[in-house]
């Protein structure tokens, strides 16, 4: 971060653009304001800052619209909005429509500064991971989870922004991409100071779901034979991740909605309201939208989980990311079993980067367990890694044959069609023999 740091500060209160100035001189930091929206964009499309402050509501045009002008002609700009009208609501949508931040005003300047200096930083390690220079793991490291793909980079510049904001999110990926880290992740940028409470929805019986979340009070059903605290009160002042939420009662769910609405909840057996402050992230490997549509998931809860929706990319999507996260896996399992294993060979590298992946990560990492255990050497060769990775027909190859065989029977079908039937002149316009000719047409079910 030693270039120059050129920001552009935008606010028709000029005691407020005095205020923000003295609050952002600093040495390596060039600084331009503007008492209007229109000449503050001008100063943008000029100056190219990577970071741009501006009030919401100002005369002429709006700091939203502000942040959509800039948001098309440079998309990677750091857009802080501030307003004097804050809801987690309009922040956000703020934030979805590509702000880097939503504050308060008037704006506290230690809050301020450590915004600027997080955001100037994660904007830095983005550039070093995706820039091939990055020098340490640390610098892959976003919150213990480990990339050097554009798709992750952008998931967790997305992280780092909505998790001072949001109240309930989801997150939605294949099982095995990382969906719990990433949660864990939001919950420590969160600034939150209460615990990370899970509830993995997959695992509890369905009649014990509403005391588990909410509590119950002693005799409220047949075996509570004490009070008990739920996981929401265990949660306050923090955040409750409820993975495969897909996996929860319809009964439940609409009792979840109510007390993420409300911010209250009842235990069971208690007519006593206890209000909460929780976040909830929800995880989920299926399709919710769809599962709403089809009726099996509320759709009420769903668009209140997706205000804010995180999709964690397959690790067939990010292939960059495989030898990155194989070194990762060697070194820890090499401690963890003692072993002298430093690395793997080039060539089962090659087998491990071509292989889809269906478990994702975790796949990868149970593979690269066994095999730390399994090896001779001190490289993993192909033959330590499992016949299934090593023997599957890469994805393209699997396409490549679907396409050919389904270009061949167009083929087939259409010349068959042209000859009426004709099996000889058929074989012959395809210069194959009748035997040859026979045996395509019986594959591809024709001309029986
Ligand atoms: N980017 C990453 N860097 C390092 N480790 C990772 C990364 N992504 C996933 N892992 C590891 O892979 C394993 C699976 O991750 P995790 O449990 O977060 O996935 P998940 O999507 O929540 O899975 P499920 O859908 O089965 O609940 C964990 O051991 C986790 O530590």
């Amino acid at each position: 971060m030693s270039e120059l740091i050129r920001a552009v500060i935008i606010d028709d209160n000029l005691s407020s653009l005095e205020l923000l100035t003295a609050a952002l001189e600093q040495k390596g930091v060039a600084l331009y304001t503007a008492s209007d929206p229109v000449h503050g964009l001008d100063l943008v499309r000029t100056v190219r800052p990577q970071l741009v402050i501006t009030d919401l509501v100002m005369p002429g045009l709006s700091g939203l619209e502000v942040l959509r002008q800039i948001m098309v002609f440079a998309p990677s700009t750091n857009v802080i909005l501030m307003t004097a009208h804050y809801t987690t609501e309009t922040a956000v949508e703020a934030i979805r429509n590509g702000a880097a931040d939503y504050l308060q005003k008037p704006v506290k300047i230690a809050d301020l500064r450590e915004r600027v200096r997080l955001l100037l930083t994660a904007a830095e390690s983005r550039r070093l991971a995706l820039s091939d220079t990055a020098a340490h793991m640390e610098d892959l490291t976003f919150e213990g989870l480990i990339a050097k793909s554009a798709a992750m980079w952008r998931l967790f510049a997305m992280m780092e922004k909505i998790a001072p904001h949001y109240r309930t999110l989801l997150i939605h990926g294949e099982t095995g991409t990382g969906k719990d880290l990433v949660a864990r992740a939001v919950h420590a940028r969160s600034r939150t100071r209460g615990s990370f409470v899970v509830l993995n929805c997959s695992a509890v019986v369905e009649t014990l779901f509403e005391s588990e979340l909410f509590g119950h009070t002693r005799g409220a059903f047949t075996g509570a034979d004490r009070d008990k605290e739920g996981l929401f009160a265990a949660a306050d002042g923090g955040t409750l991740f409820l993975d495969e939420i897909g996996d929860m009662p319809m009964s439940t769910q609409a009792k979840l909605l109510r007390a993420i609405q409300n911010q209250e909840i009842y235990k069971i057996g208690s007519l006593v309201p206890r209000r909460v402050h929780v976040k909830v992230i929800a995880a989920s490997h299926r399709d919710l939208k769809q599962a709403a549509k089809e009726g099996q998931f509320r759709e009420d809860l769903f668009y209140r989980l997706s205000m804010v929706e995180l999709k964690v990319p397959p690790l067939r999507e990010r292939r960059e990311d495989i030898e990155l996260l194989t070194g990762h896996f060697v070194e820890r399992f090499a401690s963890e079993y003692r072993r002298k294993v430093r690395g793997v060979t080039p060539r089962a590298q090659l087998v491990l980067n071509r292989y889809d992946w269906p478990g994702n990560v975790r796949q990868l990492e149970h593979v690269i367990a066994r095999s730390c255990m399994l090896a001779d050497s001190e490289l993993i060769d192909v033959e330590d890694l499992p016949d299934d990775v090593v023997d599957v027909p890469s994805t393209m190859q699997l396409v490549t044959a679907s396409l050919l065989v389904n270009q061949e029977r167009l083929l087939l079908q259409q010349i068959f069609n042209e000859t009426n039937g004709n099996q000889s002149e058929t074989a012959r316009r395809l210069g194959i023999g009748r035997d040859a000719l026979r045996y395509k047409l019986k594959k591809h079910g024709l001309g029986c």
